[in-house]
Protein backbone atom coordinates (compact mmCIF):
# COMPACT_ATOMS: atom_id res chain seq x y z
CA UNK A 1 0.00 0.00 0.00
CA UNK A 2 1.15 3.76 -1.18
CA UNK A 3 -0.35 5.48 1.59
CA UNK A 4 -0.35 9.55 0.96
CA UNK A 5 -2.25 12.16 3.33
CA UNK A 6 -2.83 15.81 1.86
CA UNK A 7 -4.72 18.97 3.77
CA UNK A 8 -5.70 21.21 1.60
CA UNK A 9 -7.18 24.79 2.83
CA UNK A 10 -10.69 24.28 1.93
CA UNK A 11 -13.43 22.37 0.63
CA UNK A 12 -12.47 24.23 -3.03
CA UNK A 13 -8.65 23.23 -3.00
CA UNK A 14 -9.89 19.81 -1.93
CA UNK A 15 -11.98 19.55 -5.32
CA UNK A 16 -9.61 20.82 -6.91
CA UNK A 17 -7.10 18.58 -5.52
CA UNK A 18 -9.38 15.74 -5.92
CA UNK A 19 -10.78 16.30 -9.64
CA UNK A 20 -6.77 16.34 -10.93
CA UNK A 21 -5.80 12.89 -9.12
CA UNK A 22 -9.07 11.51 -11.20
CA UNK A 23 -8.12 12.84 -14.51
CA UNK A 24 -4.31 11.68 -14.35
CA UNK A 25 -5.69 8.73 -13.72
CA UNK A 26 -7.75 8.34 -16.76
CA UNK A 27 -5.45 8.45 -19.98
CA UNK A 28 -3.57 5.04 -18.28
CA UNK A 29 -6.62 3.29 -17.62
CA UNK A 30 -8.15 3.66 -20.91
CA UNK A 31 -5.13 2.89 -22.66
CA UNK A 32 -4.46 -0.41 -21.08
CA UNK A 33 -8.08 -1.41 -20.74
CA UNK A 34 -10.28 0.63 -23.19
CA UNK A 35 -12.40 2.09 -20.25
CA UNK A 36 -12.23 3.74 -16.65
CA UNK A 37 -14.07 2.34 -13.89
CA UNK A 38 -15.02 4.41 -10.83
CA UNK A 39 -17.03 3.90 -7.59
CA UNK A 40 -18.98 6.66 -6.33
CA UNK A 41 -19.38 7.70 -1.96
CA UNK A 42 -22.19 9.12 -1.01
CA UNK A 43 -22.90 11.87 1.55
CA UNK A 44 -22.02 15.67 1.48
CA UNK A 45 -18.63 16.12 0.60
CA UNK A 46 -18.14 15.03 -3.03
CA UNK A 47 -21.29 16.81 -4.45
CA UNK A 48 -18.62 19.29 -5.80
CA UNK A 49 -16.19 16.91 -6.69
CA UNK A 50 -19.13 15.60 -9.13
CA UNK A 51 -20.23 19.01 -10.27
CA UNK A 52 -16.42 19.32 -11.32
CA UNK A 53 -16.09 16.42 -13.01
CA UNK A 54 -19.63 17.30 -15.02
CA UNK A 55 -17.58 20.22 -16.55
CA UNK A 56 -14.75 18.33 -18.27
CA UNK A 57 -14.58 17.20 -21.59
CA UNK A 58 -14.19 13.00 -21.21
CA UNK A 59 -14.75 10.31 -23.23
CA UNK A 60 -17.51 9.19 -21.84
CA UNK A 61 -18.26 6.27 -23.43
CA UNK A 62 -14.93 4.68 -21.65
CA UNK A 63 -15.86 6.00 -18.10
CA UNK A 64 -17.87 3.39 -16.00
CA UNK A 65 -19.53 4.62 -13.06
CA UNK A 66 -20.52 2.06 -9.99
CA UNK A 67 -21.42 3.22 -5.89
CA UNK A 68 -19.39 1.75 -3.25
CA UNK A 69 -22.10 2.54 -0.93
CA UNK A 70 -26.22 2.94 -1.10
CA UNK A 71 -29.16 3.78 0.95
CA UNK A 72 -32.07 1.28 0.43
CA UNK A 73 -34.47 3.28 -1.32
CA UNK A 74 -34.91 3.95 -4.31
CA UNK A 75 -33.40 5.70 -7.34
CA UNK A 76 -35.47 8.98 -6.96
CA UNK A 77 -35.93 9.39 -3.57
CA UNK A 78 -33.47 12.63 -1.55
CA UNK A 79 -31.17 10.12 0.34
CA UNK A 80 -30.26 7.93 -3.04
CA UNK A 81 -26.82 8.47 -3.42
CA UNK A 82 -27.41 7.55 -7.03
CA UNK A 83 -29.79 10.77 -7.49
CA UNK A 84 -26.93 13.06 -5.77
CA UNK A 85 -24.34 11.44 -8.15
CA UNK A 86 -27.33 12.14 -11.25
CA UNK A 87 -28.12 15.40 -10.64
CA UNK A 88 -24.71 16.64 -10.00
CA UNK A 89 -22.92 15.09 -12.30
CA UNK A 90 -24.57 12.09 -14.60
CA UNK A 91 -27.37 13.97 -15.71
CA UNK A 92 -25.01 17.09 -17.11
CA UNK A 93 -22.83 14.87 -19.75
CA UNK A 94 -23.52 12.38 -22.26
CA UNK A 95 -22.84 9.20 -20.40
CA UNK A 96 -24.38 6.02 -21.89
CA UNK A 97 -27.20 4.73 -19.67
CA UNK A 98 -25.42 1.09 -19.62
CA UNK A 99 -21.88 3.13 -18.15
CA UNK A 100 -23.98 3.36 -14.86
CA UNK A 101 -23.88 0.84 -12.77
CA UNK A 102 -26.68 1.20 -9.73
CA UNK A 103 -27.11 -0.63 -7.42
CA UNK A 104 -30.28 -2.42 -6.97
CA UNK A 105 -32.28 -0.94 -4.32
CA UNK A 106 -35.84 -2.44 -5.06
CA UNK A 107 -35.96 -6.11 -4.35
CA UNK A 108 -37.60 -5.50 -1.33
CA UNK A 109 -34.51 -7.75 0.36
CA UNK A 110 -31.19 -5.98 0.80
CA UNK A 111 -29.16 -9.47 0.84
CA UNK A 112 -31.06 -10.06 -2.30
CA UNK A 113 -30.15 -6.45 -4.08
CA UNK A 114 -26.38 -6.76 -2.26
CA UNK A 115 -26.29 -10.52 -4.18
CA UNK A 116 -27.57 -9.13 -7.61
CA UNK A 117 -24.97 -6.40 -7.81
CA UNK A 118 -22.18 -8.43 -6.61
CA UNK A 119 -23.14 -10.90 -9.44
CA UNK A 120 -23.25 -7.56 -12.10
CA UNK A 121 -19.79 -7.03 -10.90
CA UNK A 122 -18.60 -10.33 -11.70
CA UNK A 123 -20.11 -10.19 -14.89
CA UNK A 124 -18.73 -6.78 -15.69
CA UNK A 125 -15.29 -7.60 -14.57
CA UNK A 126 -15.29 -11.45 -16.19
CA UNK A 127 -14.43 -12.62 -12.52
CA UNK A 128 -14.86 -15.44 -10.62
CA UNK A 129 -16.94 -15.78 -6.99
CA UNK A 130 -14.01 -16.21 -5.37
CA UNK A 131 -11.80 -13.28 -6.94
CA UNK A 132 -11.58 -9.67 -5.79
CA UNK A 133 -11.64 -7.46 -9.45
CA UNK A 134 -9.62 -3.59 -9.05
CA UNK A 135 -11.93 -0.82 -9.71
CA UNK A 136 -9.13 2.23 -11.00
CA UNK A 137 -10.64 4.68 -8.72
CA UNK A 138 -12.89 4.01 -5.20
CA UNK A 139 -13.97 7.19 -3.85
CA UNK A 140 -14.79 7.26 -0.06
CA UNK A 141 -16.44 9.89 2.58
CA UNK A 142 -15.44 9.26 6.12
CA UNK A 143 -18.55 10.15 8.56
CA UNK A 144 -17.73 11.16 12.28
CA UNK A 145 -18.39 7.60 13.72
CA UNK A 146 -15.37 6.72 11.37
CA UNK A 147 -17.71 4.43 9.05
CA UNK A 148 -16.47 4.55 5.24
CA UNK A 149 -19.05 3.45 2.32
CA UNK A 150 -21.89 1.77 4.53
CA UNK A 151 -19.38 -0.38 7.10
CA UNK A 152 -20.62 1.20 10.31
CA UNK A 153 -19.04 0.59 14.09
CA UNK A 154 -19.60 -2.86 15.59
CA UNK A 155 -21.91 -4.21 12.22
CA UNK A 156 -22.10 -7.53 10.84
CA UNK A 157 -20.62 -6.02 7.54
CA UNK A 158 -16.95 -5.52 8.75
CA UNK A 159 -16.59 -9.52 9.05
CA UNK A 160 -17.49 -9.95 5.58
CA UNK A 161 -14.52 -11.19 3.57
CA UNK A 162 -15.67 -13.60 1.16
CA UNK A 163 -17.99 -10.98 -0.59
CA UNK A 164 -18.16 -8.35 -2.98
CA UNK A 165 -21.06 -6.34 -1.49
CA UNK A 166 -22.79 -6.76 1.41
CA UNK A 167 -25.64 -5.37 3.44
CA UNK A 168 -25.06 -2.43 5.99
CA UNK A 169 -26.71 -1.48 8.69
CA UNK A 170 -27.07 2.51 9.92
CA UNK A 171 -29.10 2.93 12.83
CA UNK A 172 -31.40 -0.41 11.83
CA UNK A 173 -31.61 0.56 8.15
CA UNK A 174 -30.20 -1.83 6.11
CA UNK A 175 -27.47 -0.19 3.20
CA UNK A 176 -25.87 -1.57 0.55
CA UNK A 177 -21.80 -1.56 0.62
CA UNK A 178 -18.53 -2.97 -1.02
CA UNK A 179 -17.09 -4.99 1.39
CA UNK A 180 -13.82 -3.79 2.73
CA UNK A 181 -11.71 -6.73 0.57
CA UNK A 182 -13.00 -5.39 -1.68
CA UNK A 183 -12.25 -1.46 -1.75
CA UNK A 184 -9.07 -2.83 -1.36
CA UNK A 185 -8.65 -4.64 -4.23
CA UNK A 186 -9.13 -1.44 -5.99
CA UNK A 187 -6.00 0.54 -7.47
CA UNK A 188 -6.85 3.81 -5.99
CA UNK A 189 -8.33 4.29 -2.87
CA UNK A 190 -9.38 8.21 -2.40
CA UNK A 191 -11.35 9.19 0.59
CA UNK A 192 -12.32 12.80 0.43
CA UNK A 193 -13.11 14.07 4.15
CA UNK A 194 -14.15 18.04 5.09
CA UNK A 195 -14.88 19.54 8.31
CA UNK A 196 -14.18 19.67 12.28
CA UNK A 197 -16.25 17.16 13.41
CA UNK A 198 -14.55 14.73 11.95
CA UNK A 199 -11.18 15.41 13.50
CA UNK A 200 -11.72 12.93 16.61
CA UNK A 201 -12.75 10.00 13.97
CA UNK A 202 -9.60 10.86 12.30
CA UNK A 203 -7.18 10.80 14.94
CA UNK A 204 -8.13 7.63 15.92
CA UNK A 205 -7.91 6.23 11.93
CA UNK A 206 -4.24 7.64 11.80
CA UNK A 207 -3.28 6.31 15.74
CA UNK A 208 -0.76 3.39 15.55
CA UNK A 209 -3.07 1.47 17.39
CA UNK A 210 -6.95 1.33 17.64
CA UNK A 211 -9.75 -0.96 17.09
CA UNK A 212 -10.58 -1.55 13.59
CA UNK A 213 -14.14 -2.51 14.47
CA UNK A 214 -14.54 0.72 16.48
CA UNK A 215 -12.91 3.12 13.73
CA UNK A 216 -13.86 0.87 10.02
CA UNK A 217 -12.10 3.27 8.31
CA UNK A 218 -9.08 2.03 9.33
CA UNK A 219 -9.62 -1.15 7.41
CA UNK A 220 -9.08 0.23 4.24
CA UNK A 221 -5.76 -0.51 3.01
CA UNK A 222 -5.72 -0.98 -0.54
CA UNK A 223 -2.96 -2.96 -2.54
CA UNK A 224 -2.42 0.02 -4.35
CA UNK A 225 -2.68 3.76 -3.43
CA UNK A 226 -4.35 5.01 -1.05
CA UNK A 227 -5.04 8.33 -0.46
CA UNK A 228 -6.42 10.75 2.52
CA UNK A 229 -7.19 14.42 0.97
CA UNK A 230 -8.19 16.33 3.88
CA UNK A 231 -9.75 20.14 4.35
CA UNK A 232 -7.83 21.99 6.86
CA UNK A 233 -11.06 22.10 9.21
CA UNK A 234 -10.66 18.30 9.24
CA UNK A 235 -7.08 17.28 8.85
CA UNK A 236 -5.05 20.34 10.55
CA UNK A 237 -3.55 18.37 13.55
CA UNK A 238 -2.24 15.20 11.57
CA UNK A 239 1.12 15.05 10.74
CA UNK A 240 1.75 15.61 6.83
O1 LIG B 1 -23.59 7.93 4.95
C1 LIG B 1 -22.70 8.28 4.25
O2 LIG B 1 -21.78 9.16 4.70
C2 LIG B 1 -20.42 9.02 4.36
C3 LIG B 1 -19.77 10.34 4.74
O3 LIG B 1 -20.58 11.40 4.28
P1 LIG B 1 -20.26 12.96 4.45
O4 LIG B 1 -21.60 13.63 4.28
O5 LIG B 1 -19.70 13.16 5.80
O6 LIG B 1 -19.34 13.34 3.34
C4 LIG B 1 -20.31 8.64 2.90
O7 LIG B 1 -18.99 8.32 2.58
C5 LIG B 1 -21.19 7.44 2.55
O8 LIG B 1 -21.10 7.12 1.17
C6 LIG B 1 -22.61 7.79 2.84
O9 LIG B 1 -23.47 6.75 2.54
Amino acid sequence: MNKKLEVLPDITALVGRSLDLILSKLPTAIEQRGRFTIALAGGSTPKPLYEAIAKQKLPWDKIHVFWGDERYVPPDHPDSNELMARQAWLNQVNIPAANIHSVPTLDGYPAVSAAKYEQHLQEFFHSSPQEFPSLDVILLGMGDDAHTASLFPHTPALKVQDRLVTVGNKDGNPRITFTYPFINAADSVIFLVAGANKKPALAEVFAPVADDFTYPSRLIKPQGELWWLLDSAAGSQLPT
